[in-house]
Order: C-alpha cells, then sequence, then structure tokens
C-alpha cells in the first residue's frame, strides 16, 4: 500500500535521556503541533532529527531511541553534534530564518554553515531513499530543507515531491543577497507543487525564479525543460476541533489545575480586570520585546486601567545556541523586570511571565481565561496561536489582536489588525479591545470560527496532498506527448521511405538557441550543413520559415537552395528565385504603431523595435523580467484595441510582440505551400505561439513537433535546441 512520507527537521516528538533512560516530549511550533494531526490519521512515516545528536545516544540506548521513534511512526535522521551546530543553529537560523525574516542585521552568510546545510540534506535524501516504495509520495517541510526535493528527484524522478515552507519567502531584493541563492532555487525547483502560506509569499518566490534563474513562469507554473513545477498557496489550518472540544471540557471541569485556579483567582478579585494573553517561541521575529514596550506604553497613555489589566506572557525556550536569542532573552527579561517594577502595586503586577513550554492542558487554561490575545511579530510565515485561540473561545467571546505581519492576519480580517511598529495603534487597539461590547467580540468571532473550523488542517493537508497529485495528471499529459524512441524511429522510417517530403523548420528558439541580441543568432556552420545534407537528398524540400525579415534570413542562408519565408509568410523566396510578397499587404498603419512602440522602449529599459516591411516587433528578452510581462501585458492591450478595425493583429512570441496583419501567418505560409504538391511527408518544428498556426493549419498525418514544454497544438515535443540539431543529425543520416 503506498504511503506519505512527512519529512522535516523537527519530529513531532523530542527525546531526552534522563536517568539512563529515554523520554519522549512532544515538540513545541507550529510545524510540528500542526502536522501531527494530518500525520496521525494517515498510513505514512515522519522523518526525522529526534532532537539527540549522535555524541548523545549512549550505545546501548541506541536501540531505546529507534524504538520511541517508530512507536510514534517516525523514523530517526542520525546527526552529528557537528552537523546540528553547522545546519541547525548555523546555516537554517543564522542565515536563513533571519534572511526570509527580513532581520538582513542577523543575516550571517559563513560558508561552513552552507557546506553543513549541503552535507546534512543529502543525510536526509539517504534516509528518504531508502525508504521510498513504488507509489509513495513526499512531503517535505520548511526551510532546514530546501536542498532536499532535488536530491530526491535527482534518484526517484518517478516520485511526486511536495514541499511546503512554513516561513515567509522574501521578496527578490532581500533573497537575491544569499550567495547560495541558484542552490536553494533549484533544490526547490526538485519538487512538483511548492506550498505557501500566503500568495504574497508565492509572488515573491515565482519573482525570483524568474529573475535569478530566468526560467519561463507563468502565473502560477515554472515550465522547466521536461517538467512544470507547480507553486501555488495553501493557509495552513489547525486541529479546530482538538482545540474546541478541550476547551468545552475545561470549562466543565474548571479549576482542575494550578494555574487555573491562579488565573481565576485574580479575576474574582478584580471583577471587571482583562487578561491579555501573549504565547511565542522566544524569538526575535515574533516582537515579543516590542509588544512590552508597546504594553508599557499603553500603561503610560492610559493610567485608568492600571491594576484592571494583566499581560500575561509565555515564552516558549527556542535555539537558545544562537547569539541573537539569548541576547532576546536578556533584553526581555530586562524589559519585563523594568516594566514590574515601575508600575506594579502590592495588590498587582501588570506582566506574569512564563519562560518555558507548557502542556497542552495549561494552553488551553490560558487561552480560555484570557480576554484578549496580544500577539504582534514583527514578521510570522502563519502564527496558529492566533488561531488556536480562537477556536478555544466556545462562548464566542474574546478579542483578537494580531499583527499584519503574521500570515494568520491574511485570513483573519475581523481580528483586531495592527502594525506591530506603531505603539500609539497599540495602545489604542488595547483600548478598543478591553472596551469591545460582547455583541461586538461575538459578531467577529463567529466568522473567524467558521472560517477556521472549515479550512482547518485536515482540509489544508487534503488540499495540498490533492493538487500534488494534480501535478501528476500534468506531468502525465506532458509526458505523453515527449516524443519517445519508438515513435522518433517510425517517424524516420516514414520520412526515409516517402517519395515526396518537406520540412518546415521554425528558426530562432528552434535551429538556433536565443541570444541576447537577435543579429548575433546567425547560423552555425554545423546548422548549415546539416540543413545542406538534408536539402540535397532527393525529393526532399527544406523551408526555413520565420518572423524573421527576409534581408537578414537572405543573407544568413544564401548559400543553401533552400525556400525561404521571411515575416511569417509575407515573403517568400523560391529556391533560385527572388524574394516576393505572397499577398498585397497594407503597410500605412506603421506611422501611428511606431510611436506607442517608441513610448514603450522608453518606459522599458532593455527592450527594443525590431522593423520589417509589414510588421512591427517589440522585443523585451532584456527587460526586467517582470517589468517586461507586465509591461507586454500593458502594450497587448492598447494594440489589440487599436487593430480591432484594421485588420491588424498581434503575435504574442517568445519575448517578443509582433503587431501585422491578422491575415498573415505561419499557417497560411504552410498551407499555401503545400497545395500545389502532393507531398507524402510533412514535417513541422517550432518553439512559440507563432508556429502554432502552422501545427493547426497542417494535415492530421503531419509530424508537428514542438520545442519546450508548453501548451501546444504539435503532436510532439522536444526539449530544447539540442535536442532539434539531435533530430536533424538523424534526418541528415537518412538516404
Ligand atoms: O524547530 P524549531 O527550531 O524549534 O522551531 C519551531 C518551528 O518554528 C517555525 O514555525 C513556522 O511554522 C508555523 C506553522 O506553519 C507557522 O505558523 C510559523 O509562522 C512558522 O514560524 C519553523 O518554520 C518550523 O520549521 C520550526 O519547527
Ligand atoms: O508551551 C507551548 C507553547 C506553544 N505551543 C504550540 O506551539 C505552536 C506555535 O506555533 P506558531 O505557528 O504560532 O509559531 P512557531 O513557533 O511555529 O513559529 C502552537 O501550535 C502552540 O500551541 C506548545 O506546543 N507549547
Amino acid at each position: 500500500m503506498s504511503k506519505t512520507i512527512i519529512i522535516s527537521n523537527r519530529l513531532p516528538l523530542q527525546l531526552q535521556i534522563e536517568n539512563k533512560t529515554v523520554h519522549a516530549t512532544p515538540s513545541v511550533g507550529g510545524l510540528a503541533t500542526g502536522m501531527k494531526s494530518v500525520h496521525k490519521d494517515s498510513n505514512g512515516v515522519w522523518i526525522g532529527w529526534t532532537g539527540l545528536t549522535e555524541e548523545e545516544i549512549p550505545a546501548n540506548l541506541l536501540d531505546d531511541v529507534i524504538e520511541a521513534t517508530i512507536k510514534e511512526q517516525c523514523i530517526p535522521v542520525s546527526l552529528t553534534k557537528e552537523d546540528i551546530d553547522g545546519f541547525y543553529y548555523g546555516f537554517s537560523n543564522r542565515t536563513i530564518w533571519p534572511l526570509f525574516h527580513y532581520f538582513m542585521e542577523f543575516t550571517e552568510f559563513e560558508k561552513e554553515s552552507w557546506q553543513s546545510y549541503v552535507t546534512v540534506n543529502e543525510k536526509y535524501a539517504e534516509v528518504v531513499l531508502d525508504n521510498i516504495e513504488e507509489g509513495d509520495t513526499v512531503w517535505v517541510h520548511d526551510y532546514q530543507l530546501m536542498l532536499l526535493p532535488a536530491l530526491i528527484k535527482k534518484k526517484r524522478p518517478d516520485v511526486q515531491i511536495g514541499f511546503f515552507l512554513h516561513i515567509p519567502f522574501p521578496s527578490y531584493e532581500v533573497f537575491r543577497t544569499l550567495p547560495w541563492r541558484e542552490e536553494i532555487l533549484k533544490g526547490l525547483l526538485g519538487s512538483d507543487l511548492i506550498g505557501f502560506h500566503t500568495y504574497d509569499y508565492q509572488r515573491h518566490f515565482l519573482s525570483s525564479v524568474s529573475r535569478i534563474l530566468r526560467h519561463e513562469v507563468g502565473f502560477n507554473e515554472i515550465t522547466l525543460k521536461d517538467r512544470i513545477v507547480t507553486a501555488n498557496s495553501y493557509p495552513m489550518g489547525i486541529d479546530y476541533n482538538k482545540f474546541s472540544k478541550a476547551a468545552a471540557k475545561h470549562d466543565a471541569t474548571k479549576n482542575q489545575s494550578e494555574l487555573q485556579r491562579r488565573l481565576d483567582i485574580h479575576i474574582d478579585t478584580t471583577p471587571d480586570a482583562k487578561m491579555i494573553l501573549s504565547i511565542d517561541r522566544l524569538d526575535y521575529s515574533k516582537g515579543i520585546a516590542n509588544r512590552l514596550r508597546a504594553y508599557e506604553y499603553f500603561l503610560e497613555k492610559y493610567p485608568e486601567f492600571k491594576e484592571k489589566v494583566r499581560l500575561v506572557m509565555l515564552a516558549v525556550p527556542s535555539r537558545s545556541n544562537v547569539p541573537q536569542y539569548q541576547l532576546l532573552k536578556k533584553e526581555i527579561d530586562e524589559l519585563v523586570g523594568r516594566i514590574n517594577g515601575k508600575f506594579s502595586s502590592v495588590s498587582w503586577t501588570p506582566i506574569w511571565y512564563f519562560y518555558r513550554s507548557m502542556p497542552f492542558e495549561n494552553l488551553i487554561d490560558l487561552y480560555t481565561t484570557c480576554d484578549i490575545a496580544l500577539l504582534t511579530p514583527i514578521r510570522d510565515g502563519m502564527n496558529l496561536v492566533a488561531k488556536e485561540y480562537i477556536a478555544t473561545r466556545t462562548d464566542e467571546t474574546g478579542v483578537l489582536i494580531l499583527s499584519e505581519m503574521a500570515g494568520a492576519a491574511q485570513e483573519m480580517s475581523e481580528a483586531l489588525i495592527i502594525n506591530p511598529n506603531n505603539f500609539e495603534e497599540i495602545a489604542d487597539t488595547l483600548k478598543q479591545a478591553i472596551e469591545m461590547p460582547k455583541a461586538e467580540q461575538i459578531k467577529r468571532n463567529k466568522f473567524l470560527q467558521k472560517r477556521l473550523r472549515r479550512y482547518n488542517v485536515e482540509k489544508w493537508a487534503d488540499d495540498f496532498m490533492t493538487a500534488l497529485q494534480d501535478t501528476k495528471h500534468k506531468s502525465d499529459i506532458v509526458k505523453a506527448i515527449q516524443i519517445t524512441e519508438k515513435q522518433e524511429s517510425e517517424m524516420l522510417e516514414a520520412y526515409k521511405n516517402s517519395e515526396k517530403r518537406i520540412l518546415f523548420l521554425d528558426y530562432d528558439g528552434t535551429l538556433r538557441a536565443f541570444v541576447n541580441n537577435p543579429e548575433d543568432a546567425s547560423p552555425d556552420e554545423e546548422l548549415l550543413e546539416l540543413v545542406n545534407t538534408i536539402q540535397k537528398q532527393e525529393n526532399t524540400e527544406v523551408v526555413i520559415i520565420s518572423g524573421r525579415d527576409r534581408h537578414t534570413l537572405g543573407t544568413w542562408w544564401q548559400q543553401i537552395p533552400i525556400t525561404l519565408i521571411a515575416e511569417h509568410g509575407v515573403w517568400k523566396r523560391p529556391i533560385g528565385g527572388e524574394w516576393a510578397v505572397t499577398e498585397n499587404l497594407k503597410n500605412d498603419w506603421m506611422d501611428t504603431v511606431r510611436p506607442i512602440l517608441e513610448k514603450f522602449v522608453d518606459r522599458t529599459a532593455g527592450t527594443f523595435i525590431e522593423e520589417k516591411n509589414y510588421s512591427l516587433a517589440w522585443h523585451y528578452r532584456n527587460a526586467d523580467p517582470d517589468l517586461g510581462e507586465i509591461r507586454a501585458g500593458e502594450l497587448s492591450s492598447v494594440l489589440k484595441e487599436l487593430s480591432a478595425n484594421n485588420d491588424l493583429g498581434v503575435l504574442d512570441g517568445n519575448k517578443v510582440l509582433e503587431i501585422k496583419n491578422s491575415t498573415i501567418h505561419k499557417g497560411k505560409a504552410v498551407t499555401k505551400h503545400i497545395f500545389e504538391k502532393d507531398y507524402t511527408f510533412q514535417f513541422a518544428i517550432g518553439d512559440d505561439w507563432t508556429d502554432e498556426y502552422m501545427f493547426q493549419d497542417l494535415p492530421d498525418e503531419a509530424y508537428t513537433i514542438k520545442v519546450g514544454l508548453q501548451k501546444t497544438a504539435a503532436k510532439f515535443y522536444v526539449d530544447d535546441t539540442e535536442r532539434v540539431r539531435d533530430l536533424l543529425k538523424k534526418f541528415a543520416a537518412q538516404d
């Protein structure tokens, strides 16, 4: 039975060795808590690190460690202290974490920790590859394992691989500073589906892929040579029932825990007191120091709330070997001490501060007792605490104040959304929350709860896995048209046995790869020789059919006796003959269109106009990719409006927009050409949209081939210009 393999750095359980025995405790952090319920209900395995290094496990306890892990349907990856220092405390949490959360000043670029990151990703790959069975699906999680998808894909191209990033993907301007940016992107592109919490993270990722790797990027697809990778956003949900049921149970059995008793005593003695809750890992991205300062400012600005509010702050120890986290701990300790010292009275302490993790029941105590949750991350991939707080409010009361910088804010617009750097706004919002009538709290929470209940973690995982399976169909469709060796030999056999054969060859992107300056793409010796050999074969006609102007084509191919078709069919030069127009066309429209194109050239660096006799082309290959696409969209709509009444058409080529007479296209040119003769073998090859006309208009028995993986009307596709050369060599080798 096929299974899903979940892989993350941190397993849902953490092992410790105390008194020579192995103990397991649940992991903290949204990835582990969220995925735990997905894993529990599946028949899959979870591969990851147990929290113990090789050096920490005595030989006689190794079996116990493995047993404790396997009991939870997990498989351990064995890591040394050196690995953890370089990979976890190093590259993951001193480079990627601060960089992806926009803390550039904390980001270190150390070659050694990068190397450790590579080594550990390879260690993970080994364990995963050992455990993959036919039909399994792989789901890799988070920033610690961004090289893993490509490492797996390389060895197991048959396996569907999903990747989910739990933290933000930063804007290109930030990501580009990473010295290993290409390696990271290539690692991720080993996946078939890449998921993000929000559309913005997805957009930033796609922009980096297009600018750094220069891949063709669509709305949510990246076209590689042999595969399509999908990127999409899936905001992670929580196990809603687990939290709401625990809260309901808690209400029924009140006053069971010490923490609960303490919280209740406070409320009894000050009946209108409000408890404000904050829960996070102790992390600079969570904005804890800002929150404390904003709370201090609130007490100063609205002194009437002294003695009437309390901030209950749970900060869970995290990554304490990283210096920034140690400094933050010190800063928080001092801030709490200073604020409590400044405002405390005999009967009131403004902040209750816990520096530890709490068991689930205590978390529920906190969630259900506190009237307000104040969550102010500076940057946060999602923030599940915000969702958990709302899920536990069984009577629908409670106010959530949430930073707009948390991914969760995008789905939780009924919360009070704040900018974590704006103390004025936080102080005013706290006042608003304290004074919010119950009816309004309920109204807001009803919406929030409905959404969280519906889009829970199960639905999130389901959506992701369904989309991952769909990528398989996509690849299958694509693979179905990739020309196989057998189909290729059948085609060559048909070629060999035909009495009258014709080959229509597109030029740019087909016979020659694209170059930055189109004038530099002249045919090389090998190409001239190959085409010449083919045209010499008996009963064989070669036609080069291009959007290029006739002078360029004529000069490049003057030595070879073949037919040339230029400007998509406007001009034709028969073998040994002269260039002639195929139809009487008007070109007076060019004077109107040229100034429009010139404006776009002025506004878009790197673009230029190519002027032909009957068409004008605006090239944007050398422009900034995003800007180029935006401007192409704008220009295309301007031109389409203009062309509607003028028999003009806009051709959307490969990084070029061409405006020309709409009655002219390659389809018309090829059908006109074959009309007069009875060819028994017809072949057409091309790479862009303008070639689709040929593929559509040629008879069904024609062999039509698209270069590059894109939607096409052609029967087959080949990867790139190198494969086109191979094919030409095979035609040349036939007699
Ligand atoms: O494993 P640690 O180094 O102890 O860190 C704990 C986890 O922190 C991060 O959590 C993120 O995932 C949450 C769920 O998607 C999301 O709500 C939150 O915004 C993220 O910060 C980290 O991404 C995990 O890999 C860590 O395990
Ligand atoms: O003592 C604690 C405090 C928090 N959490 C859990 O840790 C997760 C924190 O996830 P979040 O997405 O808010 O932030 P992250 O720590 O992953 O960045 C939530 O599921 C909390 O319930 C926990 O298990 N024990």
